[in-house]
C-alpha cells in the first residue's frame, strides 16, 4: 500500500494525532518540539503534507525544502505566516481550518475587554501575590452605555459585537468587504469613515493581517481617539503599530490594552510587557479545549485527504476566484472531486477522457467543477496534481476534459453526472447534494442506486436473479465484513447493482470471492 507521510510540525490535540497514527495509509511524523532549522532541513523534504500553526513560517527557507509536498494544512484562520503565491509556484495547495477556533477567540476578546474595564489581572495579583486588600485602588469602568468600536465583522467580529450588544453597548462596525446589513440588521451601526470607530470608548480589531491591515492603528489614529480609550487585539500583531501603542498607554491617552498578539512571537522580551497598563496573554485566541479539538481534527482528516488526494477542504490557492463562487457550490466541488477519485477506482486503467456535465444552477460552475473532478479522477496516475496544475496536467498525460452545462434539471436542483473513459470502457456517475446537505450518488452506470458518498464501498453487478443478495452477505460475513448500508437497483436488462458500504477493508481474498459467485458479472471496489 502507498504511504504519505504527513508531518505535525505544532502541537495540534490529541484526538487529530490519534487520527493520523490511526490511518494504515500515513507514515506520521510528530515534529512539534523539533528545532524549526532542523525541521526544515530534515524533515520537510519527506513530506507529503504539513500541519503548521503560526509557530511554524511557511516561508522561502521552508518551500525551498518542500519537494513532495503536495499540501500545507493551517490549523487555524491566520495565514499572514504562509507564502501563499510561493506555494502556488510550487504547486502545493494552502489550506486552513477557517471557523473552529472562532468561539474561543471571541470569547478571549471578551475576556480582554472586561479585564481591561476593571484592571482584573492587576487587582487579582495585588491581593493573591501581594497579600493587600485595598478595594478603593480598583475603581474600573462599565460596558454598559460605552461605544465599541469593531474593525473587522467577519467570523470574530460579529460575534464579539454580539455579546458586546448583550452587555448593552453600542456597536459601530467597520468592514469595507461586507454588506452593510450584515451590521444594520443586528441593530448596530455600520461606518464607511474610519474616524467614527476612532471616536469609540473601546476599540478592538479583528481583520486579517495583510498590507492594508498592517499598521491600521498608528500614532496618528491614536491622536485621533478619545483620551482614556480601551485598545483590544486578539487578532494579530503589528496591526496597531507596537511603538505607537507603547507610546500612547505610556502617556495614558490609551487607559488600557488587552494584548494576544504580539509583531515577534514568543514575545517575552517586548517592551509592552513593561507597561502598568496593559492585560496580555501569550496568543491564546485559539487555546481552548474545544477549539483545539476541533481545529485537530478537522485539520488531521484535511491533510489526510489532501494525502490522498481525495480532496482539499478549504483551499486558499485555487485557479479559480473563490469570491465569485457562491456557497451552496463548494460542497459540489469537494463532491466532484470524490466522485472522480471513486470512478478511478471502478474503472481502473488509463483515463482518456473525462465528461462532467451540470444541471440546475451548478451547470454555471461546470468549469470549476471540472477541475475538481480532474484533481480526484487523476491523483492515482498523478503524484502532483492539484487544483492549481490540474488542467496542464491532464493535457501532458492526452486527457480531454469536457465540462458541460445542460441548463436547468428536471428532477433535481442541482445535478453532477461524471464520465470517466478509460482503455477499458466507461463509468458514469451521477450525484447531488440534498437539503440534509448529505451528499448523494443517485445513479452509477444507468443504475438508480441512492448511496451516500463516504467510505469503503463494493459494487456488485449481477444477473437478477433469485437467492444473490444472500450469498453476498454470506461472504462478506464469512470474512468479517460488516455491511452499514446496502442499496440495490435494477435494469430493464435483467441486470443489478448493489452497492454495499461496508465498515472495513475488503481484501482482496473476498473481492475474488465475490466475483466467483455464478451470478456475478462484475465486482470493483472503492476507498473513499
Ligand atoms: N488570537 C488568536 O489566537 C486568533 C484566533 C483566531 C483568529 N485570529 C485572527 O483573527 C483574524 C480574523 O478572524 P475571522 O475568523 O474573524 O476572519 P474572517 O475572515 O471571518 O473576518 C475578517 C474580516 O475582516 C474584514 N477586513 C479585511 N480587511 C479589512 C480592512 N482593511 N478593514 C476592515 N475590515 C477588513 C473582512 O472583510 C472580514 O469580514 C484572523 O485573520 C486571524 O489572524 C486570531
Ligand atoms: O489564526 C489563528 O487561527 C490563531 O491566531 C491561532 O493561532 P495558533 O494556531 O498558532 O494558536
Amino acid at each position: 500500500m502507498q504511504k504519505y507521510t504527513v508531518v505535525v510540525c505544532d502541537h495540534i490535540h490529541e484526538a487529530g494525532l490519534k487520527m493520523l497514527q490511526d490511518d494504515e495509509a500515513i507514515n506520521f511524523v510528530m515534529a512539534a518540539d523539533v528545532d524549526k532549522k532542523e525541521l526544515v532541513e530534515k524533515i520537510i523534504p519527506t513530506a507529503d503534507v504539513a500541519i503548521t500553526r503560526s509557530s511554524t513560517d511557511v516561508d522561502s527557507f521552508f518551500l525551498e525544502h518542500a519537494d513532495n509536498m503536495k499540501a500545507i494544512v493551517r490549523a487555524g484562520v491566520g495565514v499572514d505566516n504562509v507564502d501563499i503565491p510561493g506555494c502556488s509556484k510550487k504547486g502545493i495547495i494552502v489550506m486552513n481550518v477557517p471557523t473552529a477556533n472562532t468561539i474561543a477567540a471571541v470569547e478571549l476578546t471578551m475576556t480582554h475587554m472586561l479585564s481591561c474595564m476593571r484592571m482584573f489581572p492587576y487587582s487579582h495579583d495585588h491581593l493573591k501575590n501581594q497579600r493587600i486588600w485595598k478595594r478603593e485602588k480598583w475603581y474600573g469602568y462599565e460596558l454598559k452605555g460605552k461605544k465599541l468600536g469593531v474593525i473587522g465583522f467577519g467570523n470574530i467580529g460579529s460575534r464579539v459585537a454580539k455579546r458586546a450588544k448583550a452587555f448593552e453597548m453600542d456597536i459601530v462596525a467597520y468592514d469595507p468587504y461586507i454588506d452593510p446589513a450584515k451590521v444594520t440588521d443586528l441593530d448596530m451601526t455600520y461606518t464607511k469613515n474610519f474616524d467614527d470607530i476612532l471616536a469609540c470608548d473601546v476599540i478592538t480589531i479583528h481583520t486579517p493581517k495583510n498590507k492594508e491591515t498592517i499598521g491600521i492603528i498608528g500614532e496618528e489614529e491614536i491622536a485621533k481617539m478619545k483620551d482614556g480609550v480601551v485598545l483590544v487585539n486578539c487578532a494579530r500583531g503589528d496591526l496597531y503599530n507596537e511603538d505607537a501603542l507603547y507610546n500612547g498607554l505610556k502617556s495614558g491617552k490609551i487607559r488600557f490594552a488587552g494584548i494576544d498578539v504580539f509583531g515577534k512571537e514568543p514575545a517575552i522580551n517586548n517592551k509592552l510587557l513593561d507597561l502598568d497598563n496593559i492585560v496580555v496573554s501569550p496568543h491564546l485566541g485559539a487555546n481552548t479545549y474545544e477549539s483545539q479539538y476541533n481545529i485537530g481534527t478537522q485539520a488531521a482528516g484535511n491533510a489526510i485527504e489532501a494525502a490522498k488526494g481525495i480532496s482539499y477542504p478549504n483551499a486558499l490557492n485555487l485557479p479559480i476566484d473563490e469570491s465569485k463562487i457562491p456557497e451552496f457550490v463548494k460542497p459540489f466541488l469537494e463532491m466532484g472531486q470524490k466522485i472522480g477519485f471513486m470512478a478511478s477506482q471502478i474503472n481502473k486503467s488509463k483515463i482518456v477522457s473525462i465528461r462532467v456535465k451540470g444541471q440546475g444552477e451548478i451547470g454555471n460552475y461546470v468549469d470549476s467543477l471540472a477541475t475538481f473532478v480532474t484533481v480526484g479522477a487523476m491523483s492515482h496516475s498523478s503524484e502532483t496534481i492539484n487544483y492549481v496544475n490540474a488542467d496542464f496536467v491532464a493535457k501532458e498525460k492526452g486527457v480531454d476534459v469536457e465540462p458541460v452545462n445542460l441548463g436547468d434539471s428536471a428532477v433535481y436542483k442541482n445535478l453532477i453526472t461524471v464520465k470517466l473513459t478509460t482503455n477499458e470502457g466507461t463509468t458514469t456517475i451521477s450525484a447531488t447534494i440534498f437539503d440534509d446537505g448529505v451528499q448523494r450518488i443517485v445513479s452509477i452506470d444507468g443504475f438508480d442506486n441512492e448511496v451516500a458518498i463516504k467510505g469503503d464501498m463494493i459494487l456488485f453487478k449481477n444477473s437478477d436473479v433469485p437467492g444473490v443478495i444472500g450469498s453476498v452477505g454470506t461472504i462478506l460475513s464469512n470474512n468479517s465484513v460488516n455491511i452499514s448500508d446496502f442499496s440495490l437497483a435494477r435494469n430493464e436488462n435483467k441486470e443489478a447493482l448493489a452497492v454495499i458500504l461496508v465498515d472495513n477493508v475488503v481484501s482482496d481474498k473476498t473481492l475474488e470471492e465475490l466475483a466467483s459467485l455464478e451470478a456475478c458479472k462484475s465486482v470493483s471496489y472503492a476507498r473513499l
